[in-house]
């Protein structure tokens, strides 16, 4: 299968690295010129709990993709899924498909502005991924890889790529309630991404304190019960047993928002706290402690040039 990783930062350098290893046909496009550089120049540098190795991979960016390829995994930050997409737009042909593994809500939404729904794969991942410097990206942690057409309609192609991601070492799953998994993953994001964002605390160290938890568990509840409102049966004691989890097993990873805070980015704030307020809004549900952090998150990244050192 013809595979384009779009956003080849932490995630994408991370499945299309994998991908790669095992023999697939995968190209990495991206709009840093300094990872797309390293990477051809020097290869990718990855490290996974098998081990630190160096794998060749072409790297590209989207005006030098000519063909039209069979899949395209979305891996940009949501903030940058459309101008993604609208680069590639002249080699999206009649059946290239496009998955999302992205946080956040909506993605499906951005997605359908360039191919119809049975074409487009929504889902979730847990697998954690930091890019330590440009063509050098560090995962260490398992983890699972959720998968759906966004019709619903377990197809041959979604069959074939859950296949490949598996054999790839993704443990991917098709998953029947794609949207439990996806708004179990925002509410798991919206504590632990945007505490952390905004307390600038690793994940274990956010963990390590009471209220840490207890403002974990607080949003952790609080999205859900806007999800349970929508009728999508997410479960609140599912996500904070994982988020627990993840406080102990992940407790060195720093969460994507984090990584974006510490680099002075745009986060997703807006796709995960923020989506949820907005339908929390619509429902007349009060969601105070996924607000909070929402705006805390906001105020922080609208005033990087003003952050005390
Ligand atoms: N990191 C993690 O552990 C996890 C992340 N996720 C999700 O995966 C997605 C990707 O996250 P992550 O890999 O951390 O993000 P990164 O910021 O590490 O990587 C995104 C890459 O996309 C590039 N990019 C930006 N605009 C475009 C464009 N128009 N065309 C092509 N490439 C572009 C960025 O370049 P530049 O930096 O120059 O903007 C960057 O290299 C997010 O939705 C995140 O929430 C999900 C699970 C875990
Ligand atoms: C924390 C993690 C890895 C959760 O799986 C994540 O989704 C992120 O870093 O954005």
């Amino acid at each position: 299968m013809k595979t384009l990783i779009l956003g080849a930062g932490a995630m994408g350098c991370l499945y299309g690295g994998l991908l790669k290893e095992r023999g697939n046909d995968v190209i990495l496009v991206d709009v840093s010129k300094p990872q797309v550089d390293e990477i051809n120049k020097n290869g990718l540098a990855l490290e996974t709990a098998e081990g630190k190795r160096n794998i060749k991979i072409k790297a590209k960016f989207a005006q030098e993709v000519t063909e039209q390829p069979d899949l395209i995994i979305l891996f940009t930050k949501t903030i940058h899924s459309k101008s993604a997409l609208s680069s590639l737009k002249a080699i999206i042909g009649p059946e290239t498909m496009v998955l999302s593994l992205q946080n956040g809500l909506g993605n499906d939404e951005v997605i359908k502005e360039f191919v119809p729904t049975d074409r487009i794969i929504i889902g979730t991942t847990n697998f954690p991924s930091d890019l330590l410097k440009p063509g050098n990206v560090r995962s260490l942690g398992k983890g699972t890889t959720k998968i759906m057409s966004c019709n619903g309609e377990v197809t041959e192609k979604l069959k074939q790529v859950e296949m490949m991601l598996s054999d790839a070492g993704f443990n991917c799953i098709i998953t029947e309630d794609v949207f439990v998994s996806i708004w179990e993953k925002v509410a798991f994001n919206a504590a632990c991404n945007a505490l952390t964002a905004a307390s600038r605390l690793k994940l274990g160290d956010v963990g390590k304190t009471d209220e840490g938890k207890e403002l974990a568990r607080s949003i952790a509840r609080e999205v859900v019960s806007v999800a349970n409102a929508r009728n999508i049966h997410a479960n609140a004691e599912n996500v904070i047993k994982l988020i627990e989890l993840d406080f102990v097993e992940h407790a060195e990873h720093m969460p994507s928002m984090m990584q974006d805070v510490l680099g002075n980015r745009t986060t997703e704030i807006d796709f995960i706290n923020g989506a949820v307020v907005r339908e929390a809004e619509k429902l007349g549900i009060s969601v105070p402690v996924t607000n909070v952090l929402y705006k805390l998150v906001s105020m922080i990244q609208k005033n990087y040039e003003n952050l005390i050192k």
